[in-house]
């Protein structure tokens, strides 16, 4: 007799130093995203690099989740510019997340993308991004009011248009949502064989999927899983990776 269970979703850990030690942390709301919106079982990635088993990894979960993170992709990754000093960096996590984002996809592994996440998918996929977008010109202002208290900063900031017919279109049943918008970089270059899903009103593309994955792959610049259950349209971005995670899952039943 098959036994259902939920889905193991591995979640991305940035490394950061606390006193004396490096610890792995992560946002308690993607934990909450994996198990009120994915109705998933998560299970902490630690950001150690080539020192973790990927391919035993791979094989034990059913999706992956690439969480936001304040730090930022090592431009070196995409052949830019060195940052501006003081910029925050997370070596350890570019590590773990580049190489793992293509192998979770060539398996067939189930990935979500959020903010940073969707970041290091673009640059996993060979795009680039820009690094201060509020100094590039031509773009409406992507970053959070840090003097507003915290639900207001993950408000409902601008509009997003959907692609017809897109993987994001078809699973929330909309074309166009607000989103809340807190992040410093965007892309600049798309990487070869993502596909755009959503565009701001200044056109920058905030939501992509991968062309030739055979699961459920989907970067977005915003933050779905904020209140996940009280947004018809962040829910049903979680629901449909979990019901991919789940499709998974079901391969040991
Ligand atoms: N640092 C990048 C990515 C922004 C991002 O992921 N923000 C998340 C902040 C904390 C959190 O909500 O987890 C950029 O600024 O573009």
């Amino acid at each position: 007799m098959s036994v259902l269970r939920k889905p193991v979703i591995g979640i991305v850990c940035c490394s950061e130093q606390l006193g004396l030690h490096p610890f792995n942390i992560v946002g308690e709301k993607y934990i909450l995203g994996v198990v009120d919106g994915a109705n998933g079982l998560p299970l902490l990635i630690p950001a150690l690099g080539e020192r973790l088993d990927s391919d035993q990894l791979l094989e034990m979960l059913d999706g992956i989740l690439f969480t936001g993170s304040p730090s930022n992709v090592e431009p070196h990754h995409y052949r830019g510019p060195d940052s501006v000093e003081g910029t925050k960096h997370d070596p350890k996590r570019d590590a773990t997340t580049l190489p793992l984002i293509r192998a979770a996809i060539d398996r067939g592994v189930p990935v979500l993308g959020i903010c940073r996440g969707f970041q290091e998918m673009n640059v996993a996929f060979g795009g680039t991004l820009h690094q201060r977008l509020y100094e590039v010109g031509g773009y409406i202002e992507h970053r959070e009011d840090k003097n507003q208290p915290v639900d207001v900063q993950y408000g409902p900031a601008h509009e997003v248009r959907l692609e017809p017919g897109g993987l994001l279109y078809e699973i929330s049943g909309c074309s166009s949502a607000q989103v809340n918008s807190l992040h410093t970089q965007g892309v600049a270059t798309l990487g070869t064989g993502l596909q755009p899903e959503a565009t701001a009103p200044d056109g920058l593309i905030e939501a992509f999927s991968v062309s030739q994955a055979t699961q459920f792959a989907l970067g977005v610049q915003w933050h779905p899983e904020w209140q996940v259950t009280q947004t018809p349209f962040y829910l049903s971005i979680f629901q449909a990776f979990g019901n991919a995670c789940r499709a998974r899952a079901s391969r040991h039943s």
